[in-house]
């Protein structure tokens, strides 16, 4: 092998190697989860509720410790010396965008990050335009939140993250609560972002239009990973998660776009 090639191979933007982790009452929800997502993959987290999705998500950005194991972002290590620069390689859209914007226009929610690592003039308000722009919301810099649509909101908080220029977006629930247009063009922008991304859903067709990849988390380990449109077509391994297409969708039926 060229004895170039590892070092110049770019770290994967997400390594979890034999993370378990108890809350504090001691209920175990995480028993050993391995997990590496390359540069530029879109991988869909599925499993039923209770699985353990949330509880993995919170230790990508150091929010909680891990008991056992390692999670690395981008070759670096998640721990308290660089939760920092971790927040800002990690970034997390919550389900509920007003969770995410809270202050008085769109252009400030957006600034607010970028702007707390040091980020200032002109090269801050370039920032906010690219972000903004990337989901279809540069007109809106100077609304309120709270004046957008549901939809709208949703791409702001998307766009919060990204003009952190991170290195992973991580999407709880991305679909939830869109109407079937807003939807789709989630799904448009998603696929024309060049972020590594993991998705966490219950929406099974999403997973399968967006993630050429998913895992499947049940009970705290990774039950299996495979390609998406794989794991959707696996009658008994679906059952035995208690994963469930919508009423007569046919994930064979559907011609999966990879980029
Ligand atoms: N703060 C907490 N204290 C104790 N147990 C918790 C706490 N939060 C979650 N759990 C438990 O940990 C397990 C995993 O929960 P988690 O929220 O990670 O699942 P999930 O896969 O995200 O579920 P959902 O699809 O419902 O969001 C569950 O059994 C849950 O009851």
């Amino acid at each position: 092998m060229d004895p170039m090639s590892q070092s110049t191979a770019p770290a994967p933007s997400l390594e979890v190697s034999g993370l378990a982790y108890a809350y504090p009452d001691g209920h175990q929800a995480l028993f050993g989860v391995d997990l590496t997502v390359a540069r530029g993959e879109r991988v869909a987290l599925l499993g039923p509720n209770g699985a353990g999705k949330t509880t993995l998500v919170l230790h990508l950005n150091g929010i909680l410790d891990a008991g056992a194991g390692t999670v690395r972002v981008a070759g670096l290590p998640v721990d308290k010396r660089n939760l920092a620069e971790i927040r800002r390689r990690v970034g997390i859209v919550f389900q509920d965008p007003d969770d995410q914007l809270f202050m008085p226009t769109v252009r400030e929610d957006v600034a607010f990050g970028p702007a707390a690592s040091g980020l200032r003039g002109a090269e801050l308000e370039a920032r906010v335009t690219e972000a903004l722009e990337q989901v279809g919301m540069a007109e809106y810099a100077n609304r309120p939140p709270h004046h957008l649509s549901f939809g709208q909101r949703r791409r702001v908080a998307v766009a919060t993250v990204l003009a952190m220029r991170p290195e992973i977006l991580v999407l709880d629930e991305p679909s939830s609560n869109l109407d079937p247009a807003s939807r789709r063009e989630l799904a448009d922008i998603l696929r024309s972002l060049d972020v590594t991304v993991l998705m966490v859903t219950h929406d099974l067709p999403y997973a399968l239009e967006l993630c050429p990849r998913a895992v499947i988390l049940s009970e705290g380990v990774i039950a299996a990973d495979d390609r998406t449109q794989d794991l959707l077509c696996d009658e008994k391994l679906m059952r035995a998660h208690r994963l469930e297409l919508p009423f007569g969708f046919d994930p064979r039926s559907v011609t999966v776009n990879m980029r």
